[in-house]
């Protein structure tokens, strides 16, 4: 059928279906989903024959559907500029519209049919089935495919002399976005000389651009995603970076060659890059040819080791735990990540968590005496200078307490280490003191350990009751002082320490190393500044200051009321004479205070020791002299032994000669408490 016997036919029955209520659904020239919308249009009231649209949108609802539509709409511009559209649209006597999903004009070039009775734009108007009936675009938008009608196909009778096409712009998902349209008011020429139909053509081309719309719109979104996943990476790369940068732990990313990937803060100060330096560079530049880092990435376990690092011909050591990162599959090693630690931080970490800090300083030194504070000045003066200390005193004078206050006052930042020579085995000192390599003997860690040596860099190493160190030892110690580097029991390297020694005896020293039990270098090392500490018998007034001092300190651990001490006990306790020193004082005054029954402390409160260990006064050719019973001679003694063996039996019987069942006895007879007297 030509192209006017067919529009005629549709006119009929149109005219059919308007006039006489005829279906057009039994027509053969309407297609049935025209006919549907035909009968639709009708039910909801709308005028065929309107020629404007009354319904649009206000301003604000305006404003906002653009704002909606904004990329589409863009897009829709950029492309129609692109080709020329709206030259070709006019030249062409077209005109052309873009409706959002809801049929409202968001574009449009040219308005042949002066649809609106605005003059000036179209945007905003509602044009949908509801309100202008069956059109191009509603079908299009309803049936989701590209619909062309030839003019009475519209509900419209405005519409007769049409032709319009449509496409819908669908979104990934197949959702409708936007309608495009093309449509030509077909005049007369059309009808008496062509009787053309171009309707294919623009069909094809609305179909076209609706597609190429398509494909901007997909091609933006995916941009946008892909930016934004750039972004989160990006954030994410920041976030670690920032996180890495705050850990004070060197972290450095090495491939399988070992050529570094990335480090954080920490990593480049500990191989001497600055921060913008590249890091294309082999860890094995930093490395030693003994290091174990090469075997450990090939082997593919995950190691802890100690390793030297070589930065710029200095050397130090790290604890690296190792972890190696394999590919997708975990068959290929593709690097590892170390975490390196400073050995020195680590003891630091062990030493402050053990407990080995100095908590006195010279401040906390109670004492008032003309002897006390000459040590006082003269442990201040040698605080100052890095050389090492040599305190003497008998047992409880406060030796430990006056190398704490060396330490503070000189490197309060570094560890306070003390190792007692006198409590440790013979065989265990010298590990202790120097520590041990991994697997160097049975019972040692696997991993080895660091010796007291070692952990002391930085601070001070106090070494209580030198005089017991043993002499083979003493060499290896002579060694250390003068080399100031340590060797490990079954290690290959030294390592670098720097520590102030302070070693205190309460032993004649210079007359052991005159029975060749001290070695005399070592004396001479250790004993170029000497401090001599008074025994508290010497101290004068600082029974008082010290009994009144401990009394205060126990009270107030306890949260008793302060007893005073009756003018006669305080003499008791300045005739006494005090073996143990300022130790034992303070254990008699926990005693006392827990004896006394009032406020006062009385001489019976007091330990018996003190009250029976004090001299007799007795006149000898008019003169008072002060003596001892063999009774009370006897039992200091056989306390002084205790107090030295630690309260060892079989050393303390050993020590004076008798069996230990005699000594038990003694102790029973004289009352001693053992406690008292360690
Ligand atoms: N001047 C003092 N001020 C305060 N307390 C003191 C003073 N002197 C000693 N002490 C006390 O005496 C105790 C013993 O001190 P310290 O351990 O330093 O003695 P020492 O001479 O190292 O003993 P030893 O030779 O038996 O190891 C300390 O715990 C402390 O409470």
């Amino acid at each position: 059928m030509d192209f006017k016997s067919r529009w005629e036919k549709l006119q009929e029955t149109k005219k059919k279906f308007l006039q006489n209520n005829l279906d057009p659904r039994s027509s053969f020239y309407v297609d049935s989903y025209v006919a549907e919308s035909w009968i639709r249009s009708l039910a909801m009231g709308v005028s065929p024959y309107a020629n404007s649209i009354q319904e649009r949108l206000d301003a604000a609802q305006i404003v906002k559907v653009l704002a909606d539509n904004r990329q589409l709409m863009d897009i829709t511009t950029s492309l129609f500029s692109q080709i020329k559209l709206k030259e070709l649209v006019i030249a062409s006597q077209h005109a052309l519209y873009l409706f959002d999903k809801n049929g409202i004009v968001l574009i449009h070039e040219g308005d042949l049919l002066s649809i609106s009775n605005e003059s000036d734009s179209l945007t905003g108007v509602v044009w949908n089935e509801k309100t202008m009936g069956t059109c191009a675009h509603t079908l299009s938008m309803q049936l989701k495919r590209p619909v062309h009608l030839l003019g009475p196909e519209h509900y419209c009778v405005a519409f007769d002399k049409s032709s319009t096409s449509a496409a819908p712009i669908l979104d990934e998902d197949g959702e409708l976005l936007a309608t495009l349209v093309l449509s030509q008011h077909l005049n007369d020429r059309y009808f008496e000389e062509h009787f053309i139909d171009f309707s294919s053509h623009a069909l094809g081309i609305v179909t076209a651009m609706a597609a190429a719309i398509e494909t901007k719109i997909r091609l933006k979104d995916s941009y946008e995603k892909l930016k934004t996943v750039n972004h989160h990476l990006k954030t994410t790369h920041h976030m670690l970076a920032t996180t890495l940068a705050v850990i004070d732990e060197g972290i450095i990313t090495i491939d399988a060659k070992g050529d570094i990937i990335h480090l954080n803060t920490e990593g480049r100060r500990i191989l001497g890059l600055d921060q913008k330096q590249p890091v294309n560079i082999n860890i094995s530049k930093y490395l030693s040819k003994q290091s174990r880092i090469r075997d450990i990435i090939a082997s593919g376990e995950n190691a802890d080791v100690e390793e030297i690092f070589c930065v710029d011909g200095k050397e130090q050591a790290y604890l690296a735990n190792i972890r190696i990162v394999y590919n997708d599959n975990l068959h290929e090693v593709n690097g590892a990540v170390l975490k390196l630690l400073s050995t020195e931080k680590v003891n630091a970490m062990v030493t402050s968590r053990s407990g080995a800090t100095a908590s006195f300083s010279f401040a906390s030194l109670i004492g008032e005496s003309k002897e006390f504070k000459k040590a006082i000045a003269q442990a201040q003066r040698f605080a100052n200078t890095p050389e090492n200390i040599l305190i003497i005193g008998e047992s409880g004078t406060g030796k430990e307490l006056f190398a704490q206050a060396i330490h503070n006052r000189y490197r309060p930042e570094g560890p306070f280490i003390a190792v007692n020579c006198a409590a440790l085995p013979r065989e265990l000192i010298e590990s202790e003191l120097f520590g041990y390599e991994g697997g160097s003997f049975t019972g040692a860690d696997r991993s080895g350990r660091p010796g007291k040596i070692e952990l002391a860099h930085g601070g001070t190493l106090f070494l209580d009751e030198i005089g017991d160190m043993p002499l083979e030892l003493q060499a290896v110690l002579l060694r250390v002082l003068e080399d100031k580097q340590v060797m490990r029991i079954g290690g290959q390297r030294n390592k670098k320490v720097d520590f102030r020694l302070v070693s205190a005896t309460n032993k004649e020293l210079y007359q052991m190393v005159e029975d060749k039990l001290f070695r005399e270098d070592l004396y001479f090392r250790l004993s170029v500044l000497t401090i001599n500490l008074p025994p508290l018998r010497q101290r004068g007034n600082d029974v008082e200051i010290l009994s009144e001092y401990f009394i205060e300190k126990y009270c107030r651990k306890v949260g008793w009321p302060v007893p005073a001490i009756s003018p006669t006990a305080l003499n008791r306790m300045r005739d006494y004479k005090w073996p143990g020193n300022v130790r034992q004082l303070e254990h008699a005054i926990v005693y006392a205070v827990n004896a006394a029954q009032n406020e006062m402390i009385e001489p019976e409160d007091l330990p018996a020791i003190i009250i029976s260990g004090c001299p007799t006064k007795i006149t000898v050719r008019g003169k008072i002299e002060e003596v001892y019973t063999l009774e009370v001679i006897e039992k200091l003694v056989i306390v002084n032994a205790l107090h030295k063996t630690k309260s060892n039996i079989s050393k303390t019987a050993d020590l004076l000669g008798i069996g230990k069942s005699t000594l038990y006895r003694k102790i029973k007879d004289y009352d001693i408490n053992m406690e008292e007297a360690f």
